[in-house]
């Protein structure tokens, strides 16, 4: 799909067309050829324009064929045909050149861009590297540490910054197609050799061994077993230590070895499900292409404190007006103080002006009278929030959206606060909330669809990943982090050490274990939820075993630790000791271990070896099989969502696509055994007994994860 016209008289436009980003299908790759050789052998014509439809240069690489029988020529071979081309080609780029579309341009003679467009090679977000000649023309145009950090980050660059880096050869403000026809014209006729890229010799900086070997372990450590950015490297080092022919040669090499990985399917299911969550329904039917948002002028926030100061930055940035509310003068005032900084430091780094008009301040709630939007952040306390959803149905003007951050109580309760619960839906952020991109958008029983989509649509102008969840017990990510928790505890009460537990989890590829993450977060706030539900007394005055709660297995070793202020970094002791309160690096503290052995003495418990694999089947199988019960429950329409969830909110590593997407990895039937094995192990974790739904999907065949929603939408039909 390539259309070709003469323009001016002597420049041939060859327009890319595939909507919506013109993405290098077979279809596309073939209309190339087809018009180039027209292109090519018109005599009219003395140079060439390649431009994409709508505005768009080119996304890449078309990822839908992934996985399919490729056909249609080789995107390498076409752009061979266009670099060996005899008349100058020159590109066009508006809006993105990416991955298959930059190296579409890099083969091109000469390239021009619009100030507004953004260029990359994003291959290795997709667990591939940029397979049509990219690793081997970009380092030789603009050196190999400029093109290691592109290629290796698969970070976007503006324009501006691709002209400074020497990609393109000229921006323009005006219509790109225009200024590359007037750049074609001028270019007729000149020599070509000194145009074509992979001819040129790859700039060798003196210490390339020690650069190679530095931005390697580099690229390891940030990996976390990822192997993408690995072979990125190997690929450009190629290209400064092969000729072009060889070179190429290894970068199809490393493809291949991608293109089939677990990593790669893994990340191209997140790409999909990234933007498959945007299209959210609920079980009673409500969708985003059938329900409006409302209009949203001016928001407000309650409550100042760290979440609701990152609320703040994140709204304000939006370009929204922004009334900030914190009763507390004190409070008020620090708020103001931090809120500033943050999006001073923001607007730096994005080299825009910070948005700090957007803001106003006030000690007292009338000031939100007039917002169509209110975010309520205060302390997580069930009655404080009841008391401020009273003051706001008071004040706020008919139709206000009311929206909750609560991580973990009822929405509905809060909704049963004002006269118009349909109004009501939980904004549920992740700290800091102007840096986390995962938004939890929780609907009660009540909400109305425009309620959800209103919150979506803001969630999205707040540059977030919105995923509409229902109201249950801790949602959808705290409530499966629960047993990923308390699983790690129990292995600790069976003879593991927070080491152990952690290393498994993160050569699994974790940023962090468990027992880190949660002396970074604090131990005391996990002990204030528990304690709301009844859960963090270790008071065994009722003659009850310490180690049972409501007749199940628990282990309080989390509690007695915060019993003892040991509440992690903020203290400088939890799971581990740290140098002083506030230290961030860790290390093993005696105490700890002495404590674990003389509590499993005073319970009677035997330590055994639990090794890696364990670990990983216990917190992570326990976690995913309440993730089923999640699905069969309708609190999420689809995996998809979950596994965004644990990606962009709770660090679960990209290269494993999420809770759900590896289930499916592993096979739903080793998961189904493994979780009949431990249950039957530990008879008093119900929790550890199958989901119904995964025993459905396991007899009907282990569908692919792509194909579960037409299971969860049949109950019961299979068994
Ligand atoms: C050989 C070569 O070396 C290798 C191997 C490659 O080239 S690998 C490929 C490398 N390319 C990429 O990594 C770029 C991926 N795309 C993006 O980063 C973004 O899409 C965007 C371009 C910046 C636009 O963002 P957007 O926010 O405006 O819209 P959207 O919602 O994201 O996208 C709009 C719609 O287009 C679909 N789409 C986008 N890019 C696509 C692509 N490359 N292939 C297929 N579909 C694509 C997307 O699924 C969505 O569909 P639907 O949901 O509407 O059905």
């Amino acid at each position: 799909m390539a259309q070709y016209s003469r323009v001016s008289g002597t420049v041939g436009l060859i327009t890319l067309q595939n909507p919506p980003v013109n993405a290098l299908c077979a279809a596309v790759r073939q209309g190339i050829v087809e018009m180039l050789k027209k292109a090519l052998s018109d005599s009219k014509v003395k140079s060439v324009v390649i431009c994409g439809q709508n505005g768009i240069f080119c996304g890449g690489a078309d990822i839908k064929e992934f996985g399919m029988n490729m056909s249609g020529p080789p995107l390498v071979q076409v752009i061979h045909a266009i670099e060996d081309a005899n008349k100058p080609m020159v590109a066009a780029i508006e809006g993105v050149a990416l991955g298959g579309g930059l190296e579409l341009a890099l083969g091109c003679h000469y390239r021009i861009a619009h100030s507004k467009a953004r260029l990359g090679l994003p291959e290795v977000i997709l667990g591939l590297l940029p397979a049509a000649g990219g690793t081997q023309r970009l380092p030789r145009l603009i050196g190999v540490p400029a093109a290691l950090d592109l290629i290796t980050t698969g970070r976007h660059v503006i324009a501006a910054e691709a002209l400074q880096l020497g990609i393109v050869d000229q921006v323009t403000d005006h219509k790109t197609v225009d200024a590359a026809v007037k750049l074609a014209q001028s270019v007729a006729g000149k020599p070509l050799d000194a145009r074509r890229i992979s001819t040129y010799p790859c700039a060798r900086p003196s210490d390339l061994d020690a650069l190679f070997e530095g931005e390697m372990q580099k690229v390891r450590q940030r990996a976390r077993g990822a192997i993408a950015p690995v072979a990125c490297v190997q690929a450009v080092q190629a290209a400064a230590t092969l000729p072009y022919t060889q070179g190429i040669e290894r970068e199809k090499e490393l493809m291949v070895t991608l293109f089939t990985s677990g990593q790669a399917r893994a990340l191209q299911y997140l790409f999909f499900s990234q933007r498959a969550v945007s299209k959210w329904s609920t079980p009673s039917g409500a969708r985003w292409d059938t329900s409006k948002p409302g209009p949203i002028h001016k928001v407000a926030v309650i409550g100042l404190g760290t979440m609701g100061r990152g609320i703040t930055v994140a709204l304000a940035q939006t370009g929204l007006s922004v009334v900030a509310v914190e009763t507390q003068e004190k409070q008020l005032m620090g708020a103001k103080k931090a809120v500033s900084n943050m999006l001073e430091q923001g607007a730096k780094r994005r080299g825009v002006a910070p948005t700090l008009d957007k803001i106003s301040y006030s000690p007292n709630i009338q000031a939100i009278a007039d917002a169509d939007l209110v975010i309520e952040a205060v302390f997580e306390d069930m009655a404080l929030k009841k008391q401020v959803f009273q003051q706001l149905a008071a004040v706020c003007k008919p139709g206000t959206f009311l929206c909750t951050n609560t991580s973990s109580l009822d929405v509905d309760q809060l909704a049963s606060q004002t006269r118009s619960p349909e109004l009501v839906v939980g904004m549920h952020f992740f700290a800091p909330a102007h840096v986390m991109k995962l938004l939890e958008v929780v609907y009660g029983p009540r909400t109305s669809p425009q309620a959800v989509a209103t919150a979506m649509e803001l969630g999205k102008k707040m540059g977030k990943v919105s995923v509409a969840v229902g109201n249950c017990q801790g949602f959808v990510g705290n409530r499966m982090l629960k047993l990923y928790l308390e699983q790690a505890f129990f292995l600790l009460e069976e003879g593991a050490t927070p080491e152990l537990v952690d290393r498994a989890l993160e050569e699994f590829g974790f940023a962090m274990g468990v027992f880190r993450m949660s002396d970074l977060s604090g131990l005391d706030v996990g002990w204030k939820v528990r304690k709301g539900l009844m859960l963090g007394e270790t008071d065994v005055s009722s003659g009850q075993s310490a180690r049972i709660r409501q007749g199940c297995r628990y282990s309080p070793l989390g509690d007695l630790l915060c019993e003892q202020g040991r509440f992690g970094q903020k203290t400088g002791q939890g799971w581990y000791q740290y140098d002083k309160p506030g230290g961030r690096v860790a290390s093993s503290d005696p105490w700890l271990h002495s404590f674990l052995e003389s509590y499993r003495a005073k319970h009677g418990l035997v330590a055994r070896h639990i090794d890696h694999q364990e670990v990983l089947e216990r917190c992570l199988y326990a976690m995913i099989n309440e993730g089923f019960r999640i699905l069969e429950e309708g609190i999420a329409a689809g995996p998809e969502d979950i596994d965004v969830i644990y990606v962009f909110g709770y660090s679960w590593p990209r290269h494993r696509g999420g809770p759900m997407f590896y289930a499916d990895m592993v096979g739903l039937a080793k998961v189904l055994e493994r979780l009949e094995h431990y249950q039957q192990a530990h008879p008093d974790v119900p929790y550890l007994q199958p989901c119904s739904l995964l025993r459905r999907l396991v007899a009907s065949g282990s569908p692919p994860i792509q194909r579960w929603r037409e299971v969860i939408k049949k109950p019961h039909s299979q068994l």
